[in-house]
């Protein structure tokens, strides 16, 4: 691999006598890693490999998933870098938490997040670049989850509404990416020394925003995925000298270095923050750091006061699908936006300016004319029995489906209205019966 001029002779002087080995791993495979959906997944159905655990992660796993296959579609596995899973398990958020993932495109941070929290909570998950944000989005739906409120803000606008409203904040900030130069070669083209200046200010301007956002005694967990120590080291120096707060203790698993004191200001502390070296870790590299906002609340802050929501549209329609094609179900908090009937996330009865909201919890459907059409992600978000009526498709079912096409069903012939439709026991898209026919509610952005 060709790696930039000016980055050997930088790091040549940072690792002396480590360099070699560092540079050497540049010409070794990227790393690849998966972790299940603990909230729908079951293991002994999977397709994927997995025989090769990651010791220190929770549903982590080495190998490469098949992108097209029915275990990536249906949201039970999820394709990430090893080093990149440490981040949400060192964060280690709470069922009952309030937790902001402020940089979260495409999501794998957020994935993690919200499973570890077992879909419980709050979680919100932001992303300042629309066409990413949407990635997010269906990342979240794909995943499953209810709990989550994608939205697509700068921190600033974030930091009005949120003051002092999170218990965890994850910045998983933009950086130079050197530890994707192995996956993705282009990252090179963009790296120079003054690229890295310029993500070390953005990063300080990200982590201003964040710091209002958090509860005192809040824990905030800052990581890159490049090796700089002008975005790292120097960059929680900084914070730490700027807002007091305190670094905490993070445990180190075999492979992982520890931050490097002579790399930011020689402050003492920076040793309990961890790096990911590809040299000494399986995996493309990392920074890591959690640090405690100082004080106490012992009371949560609400969010800026929001309007409640009216509706004229009756929820009869709504009703009468749940009867007739769902069991169990309980949604307590129903929203209805335009047309769209939510379950949202507790926080937010209607959508306060300026939040840009791409996903409010559960997305139930749309009143159409004198009917409900329920939505993709209330098909994912559901377990299996809590449908009323499965379509299993055969395997060359499958293949059309996703597809798009419209299928015969002979065995359900009698049967009329909508269903899940699974495959391999994943369930993964509506599907309407009509005479013997399986008209297709699988998404036409997904379609294969
Ligand atoms: C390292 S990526 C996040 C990866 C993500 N956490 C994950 O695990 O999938 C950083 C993200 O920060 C976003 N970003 C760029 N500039 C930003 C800014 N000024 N404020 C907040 N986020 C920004 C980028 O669009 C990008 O999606």
């Amino acid at each position: 691999m060709n790696l930039p001029a000016a980055f050997i002779t930088k790091y040549q002087k940072l690792l002396a006598d480590q360099a070699a080995a560092f540079f050497a791993s540049f010409n070794q495979p990227p790393t690849a890693g998966f972790r299940i959906n603990p909230l729908k997944a079951h293991l002994d159905l999977l397709n994927e490999d997995c025989t090769h655990p990651i010791s220190n992660l929770n549903y982590a796993y080495y190998g490469k998933i098949d992108g097209n296959g029915v275990d990536n579609l249906a949201g039970w596995v999820y394709s990430q870098d090893p080093s990149a899973m440490n981040v949400a398990q060192y964060a280690a958020p709470q069922a009952d938490e309030r937790v902001l993932d402020l940089c979260a495109a495409p999501g794998g941070k957020t994935t993690q997040l919200a499973a570890l929290m077992g879909d419980q909570g709050l979680l919100v998950a932001n992303e300042i670049n629309h066409s990413r944000a949407r990635v997010l989005s269906s990342n979240v739906e794909r995943w499953g989850l209810t709990h989550t409120i994608v939205t697509n803000n700068a921190p600033a606008e974030l930091a009005k509404i949120f003051p002092e409203f999170f218990d965890c904040i994850v910045v998983d900030a933009p950086c130079s990416g050197e530890g994707l130069f192995r996956k993705d070669p282009e990252a090179m083209t963009y790296w120079s020394v003054d690229y890295v200046q310029k993500c070390a200010q953005r990063q300080r301007e990200i982590l201003s925003e964040a710091v209002k956002m958090l509860r005192p005694g809040g824990r905030l967990i800052y990581s890159t995925c490049t090796f700089a120590p002008e975005e790292d080291e120097q960059n929680i120096d900084w914070l730490q000298q700027q807002y007091g707060w305190e670094i905490l203790p993070l445990k180190h698993f075999p492979g992982m270095d520890t931050g490097c004191p002579q790399w930011g200001n020689n402050n003492a502390a920076l040793k309990l923050t961890v790096r990911l070296f590809p040299h000494h870790y399986q995996g493309e590299g990392h920074f890591i750091c959690a640090l405690k906002k100082p004080g106490v609340s012992d009371q949560l802050a609400s969010a800026a006061k929001l309007p409640v929501s009216s509706s004229s549209i009756d929820l009869k329609f709504w009703q009468e699908f749940a009867t007739q094609s769902l069991k169990d179900v309980n949604f307590s908090n129903l929203l209805i936006q335009q047309k769209n009937l939510y379950n949202a996330a507790k926080i937010f009865n209607q959508q306060p300016r300026p939040l840009k909201i791409l996903r409010n919890g559960l997305r139930l459907g749309e009143f159409k004319k004198q009917r409900f059409e329920p939505n993709h992600a209330l098909v994912l978000a559901l377990q299996p029995q809590q449908f009323r009526h499965v379509v299993a498709l055969t395997s060359d079912q499958f293949q059309h489906f996703i597809h798009g096409e419209t299928l015969t069903i002979t065995n359900k012939a009698a049967f009329k209205g909508w269903v899940a439709v699974s495959f391999e026991e994943r369930i993964f898209s509506w599907g309407k019966l009509v005479n013997n026919q399986l008209k297709n509610f699988y998404p036409k952005g997904l379609r294969q």
